[in-house]
């Protein structure tokens, strides 16, 4: 029994109502007994969501709902069972849900009458989805939020599967960037924004204790090994735009960017005139790393009579360097060639060849309560200062440590009578012949397909994505100097960064000038525990400072083809074609030949205006430069490798047969189930008892997807059994000792990735974890990566995140 009038007050989610349903085609209007699910607002368009008993959710607006006049105190105790469990759940989550991120135009296995279907997002509402069955065309309005949908099936499960396991999975499934990126569903934790959800949310730290129990994690751990798509297709995004993405500045600091101008009376260039190169061109420029400690790197070329010009070049920017003999260079190879010549000690992450990148733009505070020099006191080769803006407080006090350390239990081994290095004379740029290039290259071997990468790794010192299966440096045993092409993550801390207080995050870092993409930033130094060190230490002290050493177990999941969490799409999604005209048109735009590089005109530009005028007309080729094999500017040349791997990403993908996946569906294509429900049958239909009777739903599945679809186990013995019986991950822990990595905050939308790399040993279990620029990155802007935290595995522990970006998840842990 309900009240007849409409209620002069608003519904609280869980009201017991009686609620009009509206047919697909508007034509029948009938009162159906459900709850509240959502209370009217912005995102719902100020209508309440209903849960209808059969199964069915509808947004309602206020006039359209009438009250019960008595319900259970818990109103589930008066639901059909087949919606009890699913409504009781709710009601005891909200306002937190996890539900499925959808796209008009996505394809997402949805489950109807216990069988799996292929079904496509026809629009989204809300947190409400119209979902398209290919097989016999009927439409219906699904939850968002429903295990009907395989992408949110398979999450819970895969959570379930953890808790009666009793283990737990380190990694997330593929990473929801590469979702993303191929318009694939991801799952997200939403918490609403109206009055009464802001009374039931947390406390504000980021940290509440969940009633819920039982994942079997003891505790919070991040990934060092991501997943490679979902890095590679974040850069691949990069490549769909004429200028690189600038991460996003969802917190803006309160600061600025000023652009320095350098003393009039510096040293410059000479005026060219045909010479041949050597040590001499260098004589008057000597570059004096001590004495330029702490500058940005990319203004020490400027400080040591370089220059460097933005020129227009057929309406393209192009970088050029004007060394201090007057020699101009167009390109990384050119400029490493020149850099070896002249015996300079200059290394070429020193200099950039991206127009974007600004090397004067330095951000400056504009005032800051408290305000430390370097946090590292003296420990790191460049100060790190730290600033609050927020607030008096100080960071905890951490024995600051640029070098992991090991701990009971742990076998670091560090002879270098252990490692392999090489007898390369020549910055080990010739990488068939350098013995630590080859390690890094015939390691991809054990990636995903088995095929060995020969461009894989760092170019120039940048490493455009990361390699999965490792990366091996130069090491204390090659013959190669610290110029050598393949020592980056062993390089001391170089770039300025800041420590700084975040609104709602604890301590961030900024960097204080542009970054190049692919650009080194540091590695993860703590104390490397055992697992069970961890556990232990992690329930007593906290676990906000693990990373864990995972690199085995992530490479050996890419070698079985190991995807447990994941729908996959088979088709060709509408970005990935787009990818690929991308790809085209990108590669047709780079095909300069030199004689048109040689008409470009010369346009002034911010930082080199004045030497952008200075013609250099009598600039001839030198005889090495006419024999140069690639006459393209080397800033195209990291992005030419990406899309090349697009394509061949591209390709991968369509070899997918949908039809196999349809074929099922097709077999069992059969008369329409869902009968009120349907537009398109609603139509066809003249039976009078269609009106008065729908077939019911359901908010949860009630089959699985087909085994193919669930995890597999891997097949082969773990590398990690051949060290011992009872090794686990080691676990990196930066809570009391550790460098500036330990303050690197989580980003559903990072622009830092994680990269193993072997420098001091090539014992499998201890790579060093390096953080390199995901995209360009804007000076000023904080720095992220993503933790890749496996949602819920934490027992009792919930974990908002607060990164702020558009594409947020909701929830770290
Ligand atoms: C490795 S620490 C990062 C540095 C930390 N913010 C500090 O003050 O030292 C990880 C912790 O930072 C906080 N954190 C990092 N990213 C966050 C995010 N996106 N949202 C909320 N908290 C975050 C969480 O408390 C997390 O456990």
């Amino acid at each position: 029994m309900a009240y007849t009038t409409p209620s002069p007050v608003r519904f609280p989610v869980g009201t017991r109502v009686i609620a009009i349903f509206q047919d697909n085609d508007w034509s029948k209007e009938c009162y159906y007994s459900g709850v509240v699910a959502e209370p009217p607002k912005s995102m719902n368009k100020y209508r309440y969501l209903v849960f209808f008993d059969d199964g069915y959710a509808q947004y309602v607006t206020h006039e359209k709902i009438l009250l019960v006049c008595e319900s259970s105190r818990n109103v589930w105790e008066d639901i059909h069972p087949d919606s009890k469990e699913f409504i009781r759940k709710y009601l005891e989550q909200y306002p937190e849900r996890p539900m499925v991120k959808l796209q008009q135009g996505q394809i997402v296995k949805t489950e109807w009458n216990g069988k799996w279907w292929i079904a496509r997002v026809v629009e989204v509402d809300g947190s409400l989805v119209k979902m398209h069955f290919d097989a016999d065309g009927r439409t219906e309005w699904i939850y968002r939020g429903s295990t009907r949908l395989g992408p949110l099936y398979a999450e819970l499960a895969h959570a379930a599967a953890r808790k009666e396991q009793g283990t737990f999975s380190r990694h997330r499934g593929l990473g929801v960037a590469s979702l993303k990126k191929r318009n694939m569903p991801y799952v997200e934790y939403t918490r609403g924004t109206d009055v009464e959800e802001m009374r039931r949310d947390d406390s504000g730290d980021g940290q509440s204790i969940s009633s819920e129990s039982v994942p079997s994690r003891a505790v919070a751990k991040k990934s060092t090994t991501k997943r490679p798509d979902s890095i590679m297709d974040r850069l691949q995004e990069q490549q769909q735009e004429a200028y690189p993405a600038v991460a996003e500045k969802s917190q803006q600091p309160q600061g600025h960017i000023e652009y320095i101008h350098m003393n009039a009376s510096r040293l410059r260039p000479k005026k060219f005139v045909p010479h041949q190169c050597g040590p001499s061109c260098l004589s008057e420029a000597q570059y004096d790393p001590k004495a330029l400690k702490g500058e940005n790197p990319l203004v020490i070329p400027m400080l040591c009579a370089w220059e460097r010009q933005v020129n227009r070049c057929r309406g393209k920017r192009v970088v050029m360097y004007r060394a201090p003999c007057g020699r101009r260079l167009r390109n990384m190879e050119e400029l490493h060639r020149y850099l070896r010549l002249t015996k300079s000690n200059m290394a070429v992450d020193l200099f950039d060849f991206d127009f974007w990148v600004h090397c004067f733009a330095e951000f400056m505070l504009e005032k800051g309560f408290s305000n430390i020099k370097d946090l590292s006191y003296g420990a790191e080769h460049v100060p790190v200062p730290c600033v609050n803006c927020v607030d008096h407080s100080l960071p905890p006090y951490v024995s600051y440590s640029t070098k992991r350390e090991a701990t009971d239990g742990v076998n670091l081994n560090l002879n270098p009578e252990f490692l392999v290095g090489c007898e390369c004379t020549d910055d080990c740029q010739d990488r068939d012949k350098c013995a630590c290039w080859q390690l890094t290259i015939q390691g991809t071997a054990y990636g995903p397909g088995g095929i060995v990468d020969p461009t894989v790794g760092y170019f120039y010192r940048r490493l455009p994505e990361p390699v999965m299966t490792g990366i091996y440096e130069c090491n204390s045993r090659c013959k190669c100097s610290n110029t050598c092409l393949n020592r980056v993550a062993q390089q001391p801390l170089q770039l300025k960064l800041q420590v700084f207080k975040t609104e709602n995050r604890g301590w961030g870092i900024r960097c204080l000038n542009d970054i190049p993409q692919g650009g080194f930033i540091c590695i993860y130094a703590g104390r490397l525990l055992t697992e069970q060190g961890a556990n232990e230490g992690g329930k007593n002290y906290g676990d906000e400072y693990l990373a864990e050493l995972d690199y085995i177990e992530v490479v050996e999941k890419l070698k079985e083809g190991y995807e447990s969490d994941v729908v996959e799409d088979d088709s060709d999604s509408p970005s990935d074609v787009k990818d690929h005209s991308e790809a085209r048109k990108s590669k047709a735009d780079s095909g300069l030949s030199e004689e048109e590089e040689e008409e470009e005109e010369e346009e002034e530009e911010g930082e080199t205006s004045q030497d952008a005028r200075d013609s250099d007309e009598e600039f001839q080729l030198a005889p090495w430069e006419k024999g140069l094999g690639n006459p393209l500017p080397e800033q195209s040349s990291i992005r030419t490798r990406l899309r090349n791997r697009n394509s061949r990403h591209g390709s991968d993908d369509s070899q997918n047969d949908p039809k196999d996946k349809e074929a099922d569906i097709v077999a069992d294509s059969r008369k329409k189930s869902s009968r009120s429900m349907s537009s398109s049958e609603h139509n066809d239909s003249d039976d009078e008892d269609s009106e008065l009777l729908r077939q019911p739903s359901r908010f949860a599945a009630v089959s699985e997807p087909k085994e193919s679809d669930k995890a597999k186990k891997p097949k082969n013995r773990s590398v990690r059994e051949f060290f011992g019986h009872d090794e686990y991950c080691y676990i990196m822990d930066a809570k009391n000792n550790g460098n500036i990595g330990r303050y690197l905050n989580h980003s559903c939308s990072p622009n830092v990735f994680v990269q193993n790399v072997f420098v001091d040993t090539h014992d499998l279990r201890f790579p060093w974890v390096a953080f390199f620029a995901l995209t360009y990155i804007h000076a000023g802007t904080e720095l992220t990566w993503d933790y890749n935290y496996d949602v819920g595995s934490v027992p009792g522990k919930v974990l908002h995140c607060y990164c702020g970006s558009n594409d947020c998840r909701g929830r770290l842990l």
